[in-house]
């Protein structure tokens, strides 16, 4: 027997107007998995999230939720996703609106347990109105688990969060995952998606341009990071991609030994030398300076590996 995965794009694309926000994307999103969408600005992230959750109808394609159309009641009754800030009321305290969402469910879960689990409870009492900008942000996160959900999406959760607040909710978007509910996350942090996702899809100008596991993301090709203090950066062969922190520049090559022997050859004066592994987000970036150049057809995914190597 076959297992149906929980949500599918099939051959997805969305517009609006001139613009293609997402363009021919194909994505299944299995039971028990926890995946990250990576992706510049604009590269279509949210646009996909809305047609998994029914807020947007695609333009072309299918997507199904559960097996369903994701305007389904019975596919939103399993799914839980997290509100715009803006429209959760005011009048009510943050306990308030947790008992009201959950009584729109035949099954929820246990609310003063989520309360702790995302860091509510001092503030429950409290009318939203009056909340901070993190607090509604909690709140509206705790509220996609109330359902007692199957599947979450979750649109950037901790953006704008303080590092405590941020690890309170991986550690309830962990508890979550572990006991076998399935996550589905975009977030701007290389991080996060580090930190909490086993698989990544990597969206670029509306195209899924890689789909893998954050493990062979970070190990990707051996990239190295060779940090150094310098001015201007010269022209070194084998440079994958440069990054900027204040005087400093972190070189991503294939190959550190050769760059800093280009570095030594180009005159180019520096100090400060440090040679590391490289991040997700250095392979994030060469991924995406290379494909910049080499855009994937429609409904193209590669592994990450094979996508740099191009
Ligand atoms: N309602 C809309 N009307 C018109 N254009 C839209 C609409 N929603 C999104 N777009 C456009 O579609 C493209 C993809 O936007 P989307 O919000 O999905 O990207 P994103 O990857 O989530 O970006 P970000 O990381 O900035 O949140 C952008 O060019 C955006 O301007």
């Amino acid at each position: 027997m076959t297992i149906q995965p929980l949500a599918r794009a099939i051959g997805v694309s969305r517009r609006y107007g001139e613009t293609t926000a997402v363009d021919g994307i194909s994505l299944d999103i299995p039971a028990g998995q926890l995946i990250g969408l990576l992706g510049p600005n604009g590269a279509g992230k949210s646009t996909l999230i809305n047609l998994f959750t029914g807020l947007r109808k695609p333009t072309q394609g299918r997507v199904e939720l559960f097996g369903r159309d994701p305007r389904h009641v019975e596919a939103r009754r399993r799914m839980g996703m997290t509100p715009q800030e803006t429209g959760l009321p005011e009048t009510l305290k943050a306990t308030e609106v947790m008992d009201f969402v959950a009584a729109h469910f035949t099954r929820s879960a246990d609310t003063r347990e989520l309360q702790e689990r995302f860091g509510i409870t001092e503030f429950a009492g409290r009318q939203v109105g009056g909340l901070s900008g993190g607090q509604k942000r909690r709140l509206a996160i705790a509220l996609a688990f109330v359902g007692e959900p199957d599947l979450v999406f979750l649109d950037e959760p901790t953006t704008g969060l303080d590092v405590e607040a941020r690890r309170t909710l991986w550690d309830g978007i962990r508890a979550f995952h572990q006991g076998g509910g399935t996550v589905v996350l975009t977030s701007h942090y290389l991080d996060e998606v580090e930190e909490l996702a086993e698989r990544v899809v990597i969206i670029d100008q509306g195209r899924c341009v890689a789909d893998d596991s954050v493990a062979s993301l970070r190990r990707v090709s051996g990239l190295r990071r060779v940090t150094v203090r310098m001015a201007e950066v010269p022209d070194l062969p084998g440079l994958v991609a440069v990054e900027r922190e204040g005087d400093r520049v972190h070189l991503i090559s294939q190959d550190s030994d050769q760059m800093v022997r280009d570095l030594v050859a180009s005159g180019a004066p520096f100090d400060e030398l440090d040679v590391s592994a490289g991040s997700l987000e250095d392979a994030f970036l060469a991924l995406l300076g290379r494909n910049r150049d080499k855009a994937p057809e429609a409904g193209e995914t590669t592994a990450v590996a094979e996508a740099i190597a191009r």
